[in-house]
């Protein structure tokens, strides 16, 4: 086992599933290469994701290094509806993590962990403000493709036109991507977009996007690699996905599901090898009840066996509970399974899995890319547009059965059969498996030591280490003072055996 410093970053996350799930995953990457590694969110989901895994107060150790969760009050009660809008809870989170977050900084630092970074993913851009102020260094994980970075980017600069009041359905053309139809744009670019307050939630991103030294991505060089290459020009990006894959230190235990997911696996054991559908649409998507009514008659009339996440909406969100048609499980008998969240990572990794109706969140895009899985593309809004028309046309992985909620067309039952048995069957179907596991491999190769993805890691990594020596020379301190505590807390308690810190301040990690 080598030596690292134990340089300590803090991660700021949004509190929503998939943004915590790539900062998460990008924390157990940066404390597998050793650093320490502290996760926070607002303690509603901190309550969330202790009852739906193992999280607990001590470090765990993840490869070289560890990572430990620490989260914050965001001042409202329990029950407070106003989460449930982005335009009141963004503000809000801002107020209290402007005075909540420095004080956890500062409480680290008299436990001898003082933080030499801050990482925040989009929504809560006021993270590099506080890093400024108190003169700390502050990356973002950009949780998106680095086509939608690309669009928003060009919106916010005003370098191309794109659909306005007066011009609705013009073609956008982005350097170095394909022409994008005016509904393959990120839909909250659209002016008659019914989510103006996820607009505003982005521009604020781009509004501090010079604060942070480095911009990391959860994509991957040789996945977008003209549009990577022209926006490096431009930007401090770094890719280092696809992040979900972790080869040097998986530590399946730390995982930041805000639910429970059902046990899908064994009755996926059971099922011949291609012969599954998976339906999901992430964490925030809702559609109407008649469209799942068209998706479940598609899915019986199919004669597919199919697993389908239908997962309860917030009961502030005002989204309808959605039910399954009469007599829909009895016919679907031992050929479907209904659960309200799954293991996704598993079941996209699953032998008996053939295909994924997707939303196409980017993580979901990355998921499946990964896994070598084909699709069928169902976006509804804002970067998922943009997937679908990247997964079926330039990835070349899906085939599409909607193009937005934009469009405001029923899905009918005929289609969704069309496209299943489009997707898992037939030469269509084939080719889009061998795209996929190119991409599959494609996806090892970046994040196998000294891959793209891998050396920007380290890369990144050895960069916060040299700033956190300017850090702490700048207090004062000398990186050993600052460990010192550290080792004694964590030899106590037993959750990992640290030597002894030598005199440079690294310390060598015994597990
Ligand atoms: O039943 C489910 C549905 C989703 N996910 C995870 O939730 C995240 C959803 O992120 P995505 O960007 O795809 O969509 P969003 O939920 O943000 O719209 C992904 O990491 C999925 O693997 C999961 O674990 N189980
Ligand atoms: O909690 C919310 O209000 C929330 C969570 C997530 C949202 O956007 C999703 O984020 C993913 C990463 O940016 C993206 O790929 C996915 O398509 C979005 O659904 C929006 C609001």
């Amino acid at each position: 086992m080598g030596s690292e410093a134990l340089v300590h970053v803090l991660l700021v996350s949004f509190p929503g599933q998939g943004h915590v799930n790539p900062l998460l995953r990008l924390g157990k990457r940066l404390a597998s290469k050793g650093l320490l590694v502290t996760f926070t969110t607002p303690e509603s989901i901190g309550k969330a994701m202790r009852k739906a895994s193992n999280i607990g107060e001590e470090l765990s150790p993840v490869g070289d290094g560890f990572i430990r969760f620490e989260f914050f009050e965001d001042g409202w009660d329990e029950d407070e509806i106003r989460r449930q809008d982005l335009d009141q809870y963004l503000p809000q989170l801002e107020k209290v993590g402007k005075v909540l977050i420095p004080e956890m900084i500062r409480r680290n630092g008299e436990q001898g962990r003082p933080v030499s970074c801050l990482i925040n993913n989009p929504f809560i851009p006021w993270v590099s403000d506080v890093a400024d102020s108190l003169g700390l260094p502050s990356a973002m994980l950009w949780v998106q493709s680095c086509a939608c970075f690309t669009a928003y980017y060009h919106y916010y600069h005003g370098l191309v036109p794109f659909p306005s009041e007066t011009a609705m359905e013009i073609d956008v053309q982005l350097p170095c991507m394909p022409l994008l139809k005016h509904d393959e744009t990120p839909s909250f670019l659209y002016p008659t977009t019914p989510y103006p307050f996820l607009r505003r939630a982005i521009m604020g991103q781009y509004k501090n996007l010079d604060k942070p030294f480095c911009i990391l991505m959860d994509t991957f060089q040789e996945l977008e690699h003209e549009n990577i290459e022209y926006m490096s020009k431009i930007s401090p990006i770094k890719t280092v996905g696809p992040l979900f894959k972790n080869p040097k230190a998986p530590n399946a235990a730390v995982k930041g599901d805000f639910m429970k997911a059902d046990d899908c696996v064994g009755w996926l054991d059971s099922k011949p090898a291609s012969s599954v559908v998976y339906v999901s649409f992430g964490s925030v998507v809702y559609l109407k009840q008649d469209q799942w009514d068209e998706i479940a008659f598609g899915l019986l009339n199919s004669g597919v066996n199919f697993l389908w996440v239908m997962k309860p909406p917030h009961k502030d969100s005002g989204y309808e509970v959605l039910r399954l048609p009469e007599g829909f499980l009895e016919k679907a008998g031992d050929k479907g399974k209904v659960v309200q969240w799954s293991p996704q990572e598993q079941v996209l990794a699953h032998p008996s899995v053939a295909c994924f109706v997707t939303h196409c969140g980017w993580n979901s895009t990355m998921e499946a890319l990964t896994s070598g899985m084909p699709v069928v593309a169902f976006p509804q809004w804002g970067d998922q547009v943009t997937d679908a028309k990247y997964l079926v046309d330039v990835f070349k992985v899906g085939v599409r059965m909607c193009r937005g909620e934009a469009e405001n067309k029923l899905i009918t039952r005929d289609v969704v059969e069309q496209c299943l048995r489009e997707a898992t069957c037939g030469p269509k179907a084939e080719e889009m498996k061998q795209n996929a596991m190119k991409w599959s491999a494609a996806a090892e190769a970046a994040v196998a030591e000294g891959g793209s993805s891998d050396r920007n890691i380290q890369a990144f990594v050895d960069e916060v280490k040299r700033r956190s020596l300017e850090v702490l020379a700048a207090s004062g301190k000398s990186a050993a003072n600052g460990v010192a505590d550290l080792t004694d807390k964590v030899a106590a308690n037993g959750v990992a055996e640290l030597g002894e810190p030598k005199v440079n301040g690294e310390l060598k990690v015994v597990s």
